[in-house]
């Protein structure tokens, strides 16, 4: 049941004070599981630059087998050819996704419990729950709910895949899982981690 969800890596090129590609690699070469380009926020790219930098992760992705999402941009889905796409609340809707993309994998951001309530989970392949802890990785970040979210969920849901995110890193990710979550997204404990392999490792 979503397997590829244990070490979900997200990363877009505003996030890296390096080579992106160079990090990706490391990352995947440590034991991530899933990757999602998420170019977005302060300091991203947009147009060619975008689509350029997306072929080439997805390209990187392919070669070693990692599933690769794309985040929000619906577009650019068709022309990386991904195996699926992360939505929120506030972008387009599953519904729409499930009947232009039958074959891809759906993530949603289920944040508190009058997302969930509105929330169409049946139509969606895993949720997105945070963020757990405090981030400054998203400046438009909801307030940070904890491990509870998790436990909420999966009381709801027990066999709902769950990948927590928000303020997670190699330390906290085991409350994250012990609260019921089927694994970790994350961004900067990756992206600016002094050792890939040692935080891949540990998460
Ligand atoms: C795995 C995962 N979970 C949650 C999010 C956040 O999505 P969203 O709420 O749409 O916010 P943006 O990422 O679009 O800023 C995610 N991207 N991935
Ligand atoms: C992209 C994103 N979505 C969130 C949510 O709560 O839905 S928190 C977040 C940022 C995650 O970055 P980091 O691992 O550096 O905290
Ligand atoms: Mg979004």
């Amino acid at each position: 049941m979503a397997n590829y969800l244990r070490k979900y890596f997200i990363m877009g090129s505003q996030n890296c004070n390096r080579d992106p590609e160079k990090i990706l690699t490391e990352a995947i070469a440590a034991g991530i599981t899933a990757f999602q380009f998420r170019e977005k926020g302060n300091g991203s790219l947009s147009g060619e630059a975008k689509i350029t930098l997306g072929k080439k992760l997805r390209e990187i992705c392919r070669q070693y087998t990692i599933p690769f999402f794309i985040n929000d941009d619906v577009e650019l889905a068709s022309v990386l050819e991904v195996d699926g796409i992360h939505v929120g609340q506030d972008d387009t809707s599953v519904a729409r996704l499930r009947v232009k993309f039958p074959n891809l994998e759906l993530g949603l951001s289920v944040s508190n419990e009058e997302e969930f309530k509105k929330s169409p989970i049946h139509l969606v392949d895993y949720v997105g729950a945070g963020p757990i802890f405090t981030t400054s990785t998203k400046d438009d970040a909801k307030p940070a709910v904890g491990t509870e979210w998790i436990t909420f969920l999966r009381n709801k849901h027990r066999h709902l895949p769950i990948v927590g995110i928000g303020g997670i890193n190699e330390i906290n990710a085991s409350q994250v899982m012990e609260a019921g979550a089927n694994g970790v997204a994350v961004i900067s404990a990756i992206t600016k981690a002094q050792n890939i392999k040692e935080v891949v490792k540990s998460l």
